[in-house]
């Protein structure tokens, strides 16, 4: 295992170097890995990791949509596609991917077949944090880990395909075997993770609910909802407040920031834009910090956790789910948004797609020679 030097601080680090496929494949060479669950994640880890050679089969709900996405994915039923009961029975090691709620009401069945030796694997740490809210508590005989990927499933998947990988956390729980360092990390490699970072089941799903309801997605969109509003308050128009809102961030400033920093960012705008952004900045910061504390707080305490147990168990889950986001799909914001999209070329005639290739190219090259010569 590497040590890396974070911003001055050690972690432990495990690269793709170090851990190469073929030694993912060789310690998983005995392993049925079952994948429990083929809604967001389920797909991308059993695709990634059957491409990788390693014997996967899916276990999900006969007559669901789910089902019929794996089975138009290659998944044999029979074969490789079983009842989730079946998958069970058959799998070394379970990858528990239903949705968190949704792993409370099956644990008494996935707990029967947890027979000595096998391993619980999970990409959260959500259920055995909470246990006192979840009731899930491993038998001790069974290796418990988590491989966490930090992103979507659908990044997880279009990554891999493109020979890139999304970075990861990973975590044990339990080492009943002996092996369960080699089993965790050979799944992370399995999955098609970039790197895999250590971290334990609290602190990977404390930073999680803290990130998704944070910058990723919740505080996100609502400094989006919030420059919009003003903006159109100021009588500007929907696609000149969606643009310099969200379009420019996700199209032209995030893609720089993800390569280079937001510290290259902001020595790379216009002198004007610099200032304001350097003047700025801590008052975001020190207006949105106690926000912060608040969520951090709901999280640890398990406030967060028992909320999205008690809706998402209801049974009319789905429908109050579908107009909460009919609300958001339906704002002018993201109605903006769609006619924005629909307008980029790439998105337009085919002849329009190959001259913006072009372009990307060109700007590409153009881009290489700022970075390293400036
Ligand atoms: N969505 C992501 O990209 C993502 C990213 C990182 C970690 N995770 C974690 O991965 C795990 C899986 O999340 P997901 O978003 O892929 O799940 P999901 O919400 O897409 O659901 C997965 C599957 O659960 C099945 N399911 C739902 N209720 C069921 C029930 N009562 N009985 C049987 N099957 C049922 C659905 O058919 C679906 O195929 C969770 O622990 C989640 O926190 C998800
Ligand atoms: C993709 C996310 C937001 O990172 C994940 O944590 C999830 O729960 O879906
Ligand atoms: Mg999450
Ligand atoms: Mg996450």
């Amino acid at each position: 295992m590497a040590k890396l030097n974070f911003g001055g601080v050690e972690e432990n680090v495990v690269t793709r170097e170090e851990f190469p496929l073929v030694k993912a494949q060789k310690v998983l060479q005995n392993e049925v890995v079952a994948i429990i669950g083929y809604g967001v994640q389920g797909p991308g880890q059993a695709l990634n990791q059957r491409d990788n050679g390693i014997h996967v089969i899916v276990g999900q709900r006969r007559n669901s949509k789910s089902w019929d996405k794996a089975v138009r994915d290659g998944f044999v039923p029979g074969e490789t596609l079983f009842e989730i009961e079946e998958a069970l029975e058959r799998g070394t090691i379970i990858c528990y991917l239903l949705s968190d709620a949704a792993q409370i009401q099956l644990w008494p069945t996935v707990k029967k077949h947890l027979t000595p030796g096998k391993a619980l694997y999970f990409s959260h740490g959500f259920g055995i944090t909470y246990n006192d809210q979840t009731g899930i508590v491993p038998p001790a005989e069974v290796d418990v880990f988590l491989v966490a990927p930090k992103g979507s499933g659908t990044s997880l998947r279009r990554m891999f395909l493109q020979g890139r990988g999304l970075n990861s956390s990973y975590a044990i729980f339990q080492d009943a075997t002996g092996r369960a360092f080699e089993r965790v990390i050979a799944l992370g490699i399995a999955i098609g993770s970039g790197y895999l970072f250590e971290t334990n089941f609290k602190k990977e799903v404390y930073s999680d609910l803290t990130g998704e309801r944070g910058t990723l997605m919740g505080a996100i969109q609502g400094l989006f909802a919030a420059q919009y509003e003003v903006l159109r308050s100021k009588g500007h128009t929907p696609s000149e407040a969606f643009n310099e809102t969200v379009e420019e961030l996700t199209q032209s400033l995030m893609p720089l920031v993800a390569e280079n920093g937001m510290d290259w960012m902001y020595a790379n705008c216009s002198t004007t834009a610099q200032r304001g952004a350097l003047d700025w900045w801590k008052k975001f910061r020190d207006a949105t910090l106690p926000v912060f504390n608040d969520l951090y707080e709901s999280v640890a305490t398990g406030k967060e956790a028992a909320k999205s147990i008690e809706s998402n168990s209801k049974p009319d889950y789905r429908e109050k789910l579908e107009a909460e986001l009919k609300e958001l799909r339906e704002s002018e914001l993201w109605q903006a948004g769609k006619t924005v999209r629909s307008l980029r070329p790439e998105n337009q005639d085919p002849a329009a797609k190959s001259e913006n290739k072009l372009h990307k190219s060109t700007a590409k090259q153009k881009f290489s020679s700022t970075l390293y010569h400036d």
